[in-house]
């Protein structure tokens, strides 16, 4: 689904090298986590993804698609497969939860009559269908950022990316996040989570590839047993 081949990225202006000989493959239906301190480079890998960046060295396949290829409408075309989440919910502050669903749903072209219906689904899928009339200021951060889940959810993309989704938030609402962002990889979908926290892991074991100063040095599975099988250095 995402593979990344010897990818390194310098960005232009400072001309800081965010990233360094980066090789992965990510399948289609898995969940990752991409963890790392502040300035690991994961922001950049998810950009990379969105195609918000291009790669300064090596290639960034999307469903076997070089990136670096897209031109024009495909770069708005690919950004339709993925749903974004950021730390900050990002949120239109003038419009009411649904209305910022709908929002999206006419960016994105979908018949007005399958409105009511996605974004119902949607609001449900993270439990705050009675907040719909709400503007965002009037949301819990928790809650504000569960609607920024069902707007990224709404059009079932197949591929979930999320950067520090649970940042702002203590850790029974940064469940409740993961909760949905579970659901939605059951559903179907390849979910990466991009955390400096620990904790999220721990809740929910998944693949966690560790970023270090732009470098992979960690690639780890959780076993059948529960046992955690390493390969190093990759
Ligand atoms: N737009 C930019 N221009 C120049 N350098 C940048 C830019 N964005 C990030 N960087 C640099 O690239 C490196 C990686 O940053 P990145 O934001 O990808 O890390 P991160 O792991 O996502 O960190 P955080 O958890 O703090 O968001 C850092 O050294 C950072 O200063």
């Amino acid at each position: 689904m995402i593979a990344f081949h010897r990818v390194g990225l310098e960005y232009p202006r400072t001309k800081t090298k965010a990233l360094y000989n980066v090789s992965l493959e990510i399948k289609k239906g898995e969940f990752v986590y991409l963890l790392g301190h502040s300035g690991a480079g994961k922001s950049t890998l998810l950009a990379l993804v969105l195609r918000r960046l291009v790669a300064t060295e090596g290639a960034v396949y999307f469903q076997g698609q070089n990136l670096k290829a897209l031109r024009g409408d495909q770069v708005a075309l690919h950004r339709r497969r993925i749903g974004m989440v950021f730390q900050d919910h990002r949120l239109l502050s003038d419009l009411t939860v649904e209305e910022n669903l709908a929002f999206v749903l006419q960016v994105q072209g979908v018949p007005r009559k399958e409105w009511e219906v996605r974004i119902a689904q949607a609001l449900r899928r993270v439990g705050l269908v009675h907040k719909k009339r709400a503007f965002p200021e009037e949301l819990s951060v928790g809650e504000a950022q569960r609607v920024a889940l069902a707007r990224a959810l709404l059009t079932d993309p197949p591929v979930i990316l999320a950067d520090e989704p649970t940042g702002n938030l203590d850790l029974d609402n940064a469940l409740m996040v993961l909760e949905i962002l579970k659901a939605a990889h059951a559903r179907g979908a390849t979910v990466v989570v991009a955390t400096h926290a620990r904790e999220l892991p721990e809740a929910y074991p998944a693949r966690t590839i560790l970023l270090k100063a732009g470098q992979v040095v960690r690639d780890e599975r959780p076993g059948g047993d529960g046992s955690i099988r390493v390969k190093e250095g990759v």
